[in-house]
């Protein structure tokens, strides 16, 4: 495993912190500081690819993969583009199942993977295609799931595609900093991060957000996912998640982030995404398909620098200024 020095290039393998580290030699010839073929390989395998934008949140089970998936569809949705969708949750890719392709395997290709079509346009790729059983776990130490990434992000022959979205898995592990390291030379357009309304979420949504100004991934906006529940006899709204009602668009105000949309909870999203099918195309008219539609045309509109007609948020041009690069 690359070994990475922590001191400055001419103190490593030097300095008294280092004594008694088997690298120090290795640090000290500035070996270790050489970097990684995979970044340019990737460079080179992702230049057919014109959009690079990755899915985050802070929490598990706030409906990332939900919104992943719907958003590949609805960018599909347009023939003239092409998406690709990349399931980097080593522990638990549910994107198989959600794209209604659970037990697809994934075939070589002549340089690579090829990865597995739900339409013409949109091409998926899941560890979950690699496993003989959606139920087998997938126990892995750090460096074997950089090297699962790495090969992902290198060896998968998308061919061209407008969109590729890249679901991860929650927090700042280390898959996300493999994701960063191995897209560093092919660049990565923004992240889109999800949240509930619930402060527990919201807290490590501005962990997130933390980490991509570390990491200098511009943050293109946040989604507000289950918010509210629309009553579908009375089509009222009631907040689930009291007293936290606008706390994402506080902290959207605060760091001037675009608020994106919002999402209201609806159990006909879990049913389809249990029977696989895309919930856009099953209750289009629903609230939540308007808003996952809203969220995705938004930022087209954005993109072709059309007036925006429903800016949730007022933000600064910077802001989606993000948003619209990553989807021009
Ligand atoms: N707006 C919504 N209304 C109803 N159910 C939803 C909504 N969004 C997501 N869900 C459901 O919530 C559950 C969690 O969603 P999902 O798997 O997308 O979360 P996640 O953030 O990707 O989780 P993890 O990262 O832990 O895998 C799923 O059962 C999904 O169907
Ligand atoms: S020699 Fe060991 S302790 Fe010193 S910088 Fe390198 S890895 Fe760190």
């Amino acid at each position: 495993e690359k070994v990475v020095p922590h001191k400055s290039s001419d103190q490593a393998g030097k300095s008294s912190a280092c004594q008694g580290c088997p690298n120090q030699n290795i640090c000290a010839s500035g070996a270790a500081k050489a970097p990684d073929p995979a970044i340019e390989e990737i460079r080179q395998k992702l230049t057919s690819v014109k959009h690079k934008i990755l899915v985050l949140s802070g929490k598990g089970g706030v409906g990332k993969s939900t919104f992943s998936a719907h958003l590949s569809h609805a960018l599909a949705s347009d023939d003239s583009k092409e998406v690709a969708l990349l399931d980097v949750d080593i522990c638990g890719p549910s994107i198989p199942k959600i794209m209604g392709l659970e037990g697809e395997q994934v075939h070589q290709s002549g340089s690579g993977w090829s990865p597995v079509y739900v339409e013409d346009n949109l091409a998926v790729m899941s560890i979950g295609f690699l496993l003989s059983s959606p139920d087998d776990a997938v126990i892995w130490r750090g460096p074997k799931k950089n090297g699962m990434i790495k090969q992902f992000l290198r060896d998968v022959d998308w061919g061209e595609v407008d969109y590729l979205i890249v679901d991860t898995p929650p927090g700042t592990s280390d898959e996300h900093l493999s994701i960063v390291q191995y897209l560093s030379g092919a660049g990565i357009d923004g992240a889109a991060i999800i949240t509930t309304p619930q402060e527990v979420s919201l807290q490590d949504v501005r962990k997130e957000i933390r980490f991509c100004k570390k990491v200098k991934i511009p943050v293109i906006g946040v989604i507000e996912n289950m918010s509210g529940f629309v009553c579908p006899k009375c089509k009222n709204t009631s907040q689930i998640f009291p007293p936290t009602t606008g706390g994402a668009q506080r902290m959207c105000e605060e760091l001037n982030l675009p608020l994106l949309g919002r999402v209201p909870l609806d159990p006909r999203i879990g049913r389809s995404c249990d029977e696989g099918r895309s919930f856009l195309t099953e209750v289009p008219d629903s609230p939540a398909a308007v808003a996952y539609q809203n969220i995705v045309q938004t930022s087209q509109r954005a993109a072709r620098g059309q007036r925006l007609l429903y800016p949730v948020l007022p933000v600064s041009l910077q802001g989606w200024g993000n948003w619209r690069a990553a989807f021009m």
